[in-house]
């Protein structure tokens, strides 16, 4: 126990007789008292205009009316003393929405508020138009206060039963009296208050605060068994259809905000604007962090990136469209949540949980050429409950549950503490993120980039007053803090500003051509010295994100993948060619004058690929190319550029919006021998015919794979477009390092049929570890990894024909295939047959010939290997991938010059 509770202070209260014998509350944290002042008093005394009376009301008046007033419109409302309202500003001016718009902004002014703020209020007795009634986008505002919102919970049974006294009454829509102590905060919810209503409160502005391009986040912050869970879940219906109405903030903001995304992506049809959404959800149980939908993954590292921010190492991302898909998410987390029964709540949340959506949109605006790409974060935080060893009687392993609790509360508390003084103060202060993983995890809500809102949670009854007191002062304290909330866009002016870098980086390259010294004429000058990273930024920036289309381009590493995934393409390409079909899409968008058009080149006939027996039609269509950064451009289509799939209708090639019409006449000229292949986004110059290009120009870092078929080859200007697009490419990737850093490898094994006698290694087809045919050998290894393309999606490929060889990238994988392999090489065929579950769904092992092997396989299927690329590796990785953007943007300006 020590350590965990301590003696608290005796600090004299308003009334002076509130005691904490035993809590470590969240403003006490032993961390924050090294070499601080102690801070006395002032820790418990609010924000200036912060804790007052309301004007005009006693409690006594408050007990009579306000506390068990039924809802009503005048029930909830937003105000802030501090800062502006939740929501951005009023709605966009469209008379349709405003004639039942919902809600409303007025000014409102009282004796204890400070200036006149713009207010937002809600009708609350008209909450079923709230979804066709939601307000405009507003991205400027400049609201950084923190709202913090106080809910206070009826009394339960027990507390009815047991005690007679109900010591917290409601006195407006924003002050709540503790006995004869009066706060107020940006919104008081009753204990009347319905679910609705509070997501009225706090959701719906979070919704549009995210669509519009800010960072969000709601904590619901108090005691044990103050509602906390009630109000971020509720209660969850099984059934999409019927939702029930006891349901809590999380699903109503998701089943907002995937409304609101339909309906702004109609509205913005002419913008082709498209979001896109991805959830993950974690829970911080005994500081440390398991994935609540992968729980096998836990203790989960947090990691910084100096581009991405702060993001758990390995944790899973799904990609959401509709209400359906989030409510799978949700019940799946929320099913592998830590609940214990204590004595203050049957179903108390024992962890932290973070449920984060990042929602993404890109739309361009035709005229002027822009694109824009706007990202936000949702975050919905069930922080556990704060609680006392003496109320909840807890022990054993509940005891260091709720010291881990009160700890990570009180660390919680303590960077709350600092950013309010800092707030106030104006000085600048240390402020001890990395305390705890919850602090560390949500640094950007708190005081960063994003709009917050606090929900604290109150139970009435007077058992529970000191804790009461506690929160409250918490929420005094929340909400003097100041974020620094920004509109999370990036613009790209397609036209324009390309050719203005075009320009630049021209100037630039004449510049360092006439600097050459005698030393460097072989190139070398150019290849160090080329700022590439600066070069690829402007590119990117200039062409926008989306110009990720696949590119085949030697890239001068042994990565048999990508050409693995070329050759794919490649064969498909060669059936259309074989069919009489060449493959030339055009689109729209224009790269200064010219038209972009994808165009296939060169491509291997359909009998060579079938001689070499090496790919079938089935490999094209089920075998993917998981370490390929082009890999999951394919289902990606919506933001990225077409890919080489010629079955896939290609995408806007700026934003990847708007699929253009396949062509079938391609422009391009067929060189007699044929002899490069390469494919990609080839921009042309309207009715510009593409000329021969010589392979003895063929700049470093192009492929050219030969073939017998005559083909057309491409202009200078298509290696231009290739060079580019690769390097964009590779920059993308370099981006996503940190998460390629981590490779997650699940592990699976499919029924197996194997084969008595060993057959000879010539025999083709053969696992050469194990000797088996391997796609009789029975093991089917399937794997997934993080996705660069789409952060974390998942891939899973499975590899039937030799599974040695394909996972021969790493080592630790052959050798559990090879043991899998050996484990299932039975003495009587029969019984090895029964190691594994045939469809995986049951990972038992029946009768293992050898355990250690059965075990270790069985901890693969149950866990995952997180194969982490050391520090030199991926250094080296990057050299190599600036070294290739070097070359790659040195080829493209000489093309141009
Ligand atoms: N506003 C409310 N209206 C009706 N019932 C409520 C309300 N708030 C909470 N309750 C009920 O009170 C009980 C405790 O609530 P809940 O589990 O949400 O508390 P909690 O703060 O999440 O506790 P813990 O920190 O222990 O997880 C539940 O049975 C819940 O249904």
């Amino acid at each position: 126990m020590k350590g965990v509770l301590s003696r608290a202070r005796s600090t004299p209260r308003g009334d002076g007789k509130e005691k904490e014998p035993f809590y470590v509350g969240p403003y006490r944290s032993k961390s924050a008292s090294p070499g601080r002042k102690p801070r006395g008093n002032s820790e418990n005394v609010p924000p200036d205009n912060n804790n007052h009376v309301a004007e005009g009301m006693s409690p006594v008046q408050s007990k009579a009316g306000m506390s068990k007033a039924p809802k009503s419109s005048k029930e909830f409302c937003i105000g802030n003393n501090a800062s502006p309202a939740l929501p951005p500003k009023p709605p966009r001016p469209s008379p349709a929405r405003n004639a039942s718009v919902l809600t409303q902004f007025h000014d409102r002014s009282n004796g204890h508020e400070q200036g006149t703020n713009i207010k937002r209020k809600i009708n609350w007795d008209t909450p079923t138009d709230s979804l066709q009634a939601t307000p405009a986008l507003d991205v400027s505002s400049a609201d950084t206060g923190v709202k913090v919102i106080v809910r206070v919970r009826p009394m339960n049974k027990k507390e009815e039963t047991e005690e007679a006294e109900q010591v917290v009454h409601m006195m407006s829509s924003t002050c709540v009296a503790l006995a004869d102590q009066q706060f107020t905060y940006d919104a008081v919810a009753g204990e009347n208050s319905s679910q609705e209503a509070v997501f009225h409160m706090v959701g719906l502005p979070m919704v549009e605060n995210c669509l519009a391009g800010f960072n969000s986040s709601i904590f619901a912050y108090g005691q044990t068994g103050s509602g906390k869970t009630h109000t971020m879940w509720g209660v969850m219906s099984d059934s999409d259809d019927f939702p029930s109405d006891d349901r809590g903030l999380t699903p109503r903001v998701l089943e907002s905000l995937f409304a609101r995304i339909q309906e702004e992506e109609m509205i913005n049809a002419d913008k082709q604007l498209l979001y896109q959404c991805r959830c993950s959800f974690l829970e911080i149980y005994n500081e440390q962090i398991t994935d609540l939908l992968e729980p096998s993954q836990r203790n989960l590292l947090i990691r910084e990136d100096t581009k991405t921010g702060v993001y758990v190492d390995s944790l899973s991302e799904e990609f959401v469209s509709s209400v359906h898909d989030v409510t799978r998410i949700l019940a799946k987390g929320l099913a592998n949540r830590r609940v214990g029964a204590t004595t203050m709540n049957s179903e108390s949340s024992r962890s932290h949980s973070v449920f984060t959506c990042v929602i993404e949109s890109r739309s361009k605006s035709e005229g002027e050429g822009i694109s824009s790409v706007r990202s936000s974060r949702l975050n919905l935080v069930d922080l556990a409950g704060s609680e006392r060893q003496k109320q909840t009687g807890s022990a054993g392993e509940r005891l260091k549950e709720a010291g881990n609790i009160n700890k990570s509360l009180s660390q919680l508390g303590n960077v709350i503490n600092i950013l309010a003084e800092v707030a106030q103060s104006g000085k600048h202060r240390h402020i001890p993120y990395r305390d705890s993983r919850l602090t560390f995890l949500l640094q950007e809500s708190l005081g960063g980039n994003a709009k917050l809102a606090m929900i604290c949670a109150v139970s009435p009854a007077s058992s529970c007053r000191s804790e009461t007191l506690s929160t409250l002062r918490f929420a005094q304290r929340a909400k003097a803090i100041q974020n620094k909330a920004v509109v999370n866009e990036e613009k790209a002016n397609d036209v324009n500003l390309l050719r203005e870098q075009i320009r630049q980086l021209k100037d630039e390259l004449t510049r360092m051509k006439s600097n050459k010294t005698a030393e460097d004429e072989s190139g070398s000058a150019f290849t160090t010295g080329w700022n590439a990273r600066r070069s690829y930024n402007i590119l990117r920036l200039s062409l926008g994100h989306a110009m990720k289309a696949p590119l085949f381009i030697d890239n001068d590493n042994d990565d048999n993948m990508e050409l693995d995934d070329m050759e794919i393409s490649l064969n498909e390409m060669a059936d259309r060619l074989s069919n009489g079909t060449t493959v030339s899409q055009s689109t729209d968008m224009e790269l200064g004058s010219p038209k972009l058009r994808k165009s296939v080149v060169e491509g291997t006939s359909n009998s060579e690929r079938a001689n070499d027996g090496s790919s079938t039609q089935k490999d094209l269509d089920s075998s993917t190319d998981i370490d390929s950064p082009t890999h999951g451009l394919v289902e990606d289509a919506k933001f990225s550029l077409p890919v080489l799939n010629v079955n896939q209708a290609p995408s806007d090639t700026t934003l990847g919006l708007n699929p253009p019409v396949e062509s079938h006449s391609p422009k391009g000229k067929k060189t007699p021998s044929g002899t490069g292949a390469m494919f990609g986004l080839i921009p042309l110059a309207e009715n510009e015919d593409v000329v021969d290009f010589g392979a003895e120009v063929l700049p470093e870092g192009m492929v050219a794979v030969r073939s017998s078929m005559s083909l057309p080859t491409p202009s200078p200007r298509d290696r231009l477009a290739a060079s580019l697009q690769k390097g964009l490419q590779i920059l993308d990737n370099h981006q996503k390092s940190s998460l390629r850093r981590s490779t997650n490898v699940r592990f699976s094994f499919q029924s197996c049929t194997p084969e008595p006698e060993k057959v000879p290694q010539s025999a083709g087809n053969v696992c050469p570890k194990c000797l088996m045919r391997s796609s009789t050998a029975g093991v089917r290894a399937s794997f997934q990894i993080p996705n660069p393309n789409k952060i974390a999606r998942t891939t899973e490929a499975g590899v039937q024909t030799s599974p040695h060889k394909e996972l021969s990238k790493s080592a630790e994988l052959v050798n559990l295939i090879e043991i899998g392999c050996k484990t299932m090489l039975p003495d009587s065929p029969d019984s090895s047959l029964e190691m594994l579950d045939d469809n995986q769904s049951e990972k038992k092992v029946l009768t293992p010939r050898k355990p250690e092997y059965a075990q270790k396989i069985e901890a693969l299927l149950a866990g995952s290997i997180r194969r982490e690329r050391s520090a030199e590796e991926v250094m080296t990785q990057q050299a190599a991938e600036i070294e290739q953007l070097n070359r790659l943007v040195l080829a493209w300006f000489y093309h141009l010059a």
